[in-house]
């Protein structure tokens, strides 16, 4: 009690000699802080989302708010990029993710790039710098294979040119379990092609690990993704009450994905420590067991990787093929500029995709009003300040105290009228031929944690999006006015709710 009243004034004092202000608080009465709980409990059944219906409502008045929860911790949030930039880049060490992020994720990723800070980060961050280099994802052939797949399994075009109804949702993510799973391991899951061969899957599941890859044919590894995934948004949303949030079948879960894991990862330190690299000495995992033969953190660090890198990336190009479906002249614009671009019988390279500046502009639109990390936040390391957001004009500095949480929206700063002009919530991708301010716009956040996968993730989405567009001309969605509410499904990352319902037209039929 003493050393919290000392604590508090030393906070003020700070407060005051920094010429800090409080931001608008929207604590209200008692009652409020109860209903905050009951609306955020009650979306699923209420069909709100957190960040139109709840969180938009908060920023109304003000860029920076603060409340008080239920049990009296002060949570800031915030869509003001100076304290973006601040938070992220240039008092980064004044914020860091935090203890509770490795207490909610670390049943699953234990210590890793995604769940540390400080030196642990800092080693983890220069041990994968160079495996995100343009070396290395410039080799195409395993995108190009996973694209042949997804082009299989739309299977054969009618008489006059359309495919069946699909749901692209579930097959962009295997698309992207694919791709990353052959730059981690140096082979693809294939599991596009096993969602298509189900009964033999069932015959797999019976040998167990035997076979590895038979996991993978047996649906048993993406099953348990799921439940990893599933698991982990909700131990995130009940904060400190995490720990609720466990089950025998979410352990057995962990248990399987861990040994698949340590499958590829045994594989990989037996192949350094015995010299014989060849085979997968292209993957990420051959090359930092040739730096690390810590074989619990090289399982840690690959499940990191593939958990950062596959709902991402397959939300993204979910909500692509959405506006794609949704808004044809663009599809139109886009599609003819890939014919004139892309040769069809020349290999898609990563040099072209990077030339090819509509496309980049129609990335970039869809990162903006879909970006699909939505929500976001850091915790202070030590009381310090944001620039600004503070007193009555929400222009002075705001004080944070050590251990507050700072919660920020990039999906509601992206979508400020203020910054972004009266046609905000409108998809235009020509608004990109002006330059826009670094700091409004942060699908891939900034500063030293900017997401190492960037480049990875742009390169794979663009591949498909040219590949399908060369092939196909029209995307008719199967419900227009259900695609038209562009519903979210919230995990830890943001893709379209009601899936992506559709038939396509092969070109030149
Ligand atoms: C559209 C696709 C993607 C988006 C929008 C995205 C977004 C992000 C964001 C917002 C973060 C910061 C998280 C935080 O610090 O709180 C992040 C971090 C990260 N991303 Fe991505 N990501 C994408 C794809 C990928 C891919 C394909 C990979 C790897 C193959 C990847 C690997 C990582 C890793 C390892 C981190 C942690 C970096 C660190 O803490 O230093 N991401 N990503």
């Amino acid at each position: 009690m003493v050393v919290s009243t000392i604590n508090e004034r030393s906070f003020q004092a700070f407060a005051r000699q920094q010429g800090c202000q409080p931001p608008l608080d929207l604590t209200g009465v008692w009652y409020n802080r109860f209903d905050r709980i009951r609306q955020i409990l009650n979306l699923k059944k209420s069909g709100k989302d957190i960040l139109d219906d709840i969180l938009a409502a908060d920023f109304a008045k003000a860029s920076t708010v603060q409340r008080t929860m239920h049990e009296g911790s002060q949570v800031m949030t915030t869509i003001e990029p100076a304290n973006l930039q601040a938070v992220l880049a240039t008092q980064f060490d004044d914020f860091a993710t935090g203890r509770l992020r490795y207490l909610q994720l670390g049943p699953i990723l234990g210590r890793s790039i995604f769940t540390s800070d400080g030196a642990f980060w800092s080693h983890s961050r220069a041990l994968f710098r160079p495996q995100f280099s343009r070396d290395n994802i410039n080799d195409l052939e395993a995108t190009d294979k996973a694209a042949n797949a997804f082009v299989a399994a739309l299977g054969v075009v009618d008489a006059k040119g359309w495919t069946d109804h699909v749901d692209l949702q579930p097959m962009f993510f295997n698309f992207t379990l694919d791709t990353a799973s052959d730059f981690l391991f140096g082979e693809s899951l294939d599991s596009q092609s096993a969602s298509r061969t189900p009964e033999q899957s069932d015959v797999h599941k019976l040998t167990g690990m035997k076979d590895v890859r038979s996991q993978v044919a047996s649906k048993q590894f993406l099953d348990d993704f799921e439940i990893l995934g599933h698991t982990i948004i909700m131990r995130i949303r009940l904060s400190t009450l995490y720990w609720t949030m466990d089950s025998f079948k979410f352990r057995a879960a962990v248990k399987r994905v861990r040994r698949f894991t340590e499958y590829y990862v045994n594989k990989a330190v037996e192949a350094s420590m015995t010299g014989d690299v060849k085979g997968n000495s292209g993957s990420l995992l051959a090359r930092i067991a040739s730096q690390t033969q810590d074989r619990e953190e090289l399982r840690n660090q690959t499940l990191a990787i593939l958990f950062a890198g596959r709902d991402t990336t397959a939300s993204l190009l979910g909500w692509c093929m959405l506006r794609l479906s949704l808004h044809p002249e663009i599809l139109h614009k886009l599609r003819q500029i890939i014919l004139q671009d892309f040769d069809p019988n020349e290999p898609i390279t990563f040099a072209k995709i990077k030339g090819c500046r509509y496309l980049q502009h129609f990335l970039n639109e869809v990162l903006r009003v879909h970006p699909t990390v939505p929500l976001n936040g850091r915790v202070a390391t030590r009381n310090t300040t944001l620039p600004t957001g503070g007193g009555a004009d929400g222009k002075h500095p705001i004080a944070v105290r050590k251990g507050q949480l700072v919660g920020f929206s990039v999906y509601l700063m992206q979508r400020r009228k203020d910054l972004w002009g009266e046609d905000a919530a409108e998809f235009k991708p020509e608004r990109w031929e002006q330059k826009v301010p670094a700091w409004q716009y942060l699908p891939f956040l900034g500063g030293p944690r900017i997401c190492i996968g960037q480049q990875f993730a742009l390169t794979e989405a663009s591949y498909l999006i040219v590949r399908l567009l060369q092939e196909f001309d029209q995307f008719e969605p199967v419900d227009l006015a259900e695609m038209r509410l562009m519903r979210k499904a919230l995990g830890l990352t943001m893709w379209p709710r009601d899936g992506v319902k559709v038939r396509l037209h092969k070109a030149g039929v």
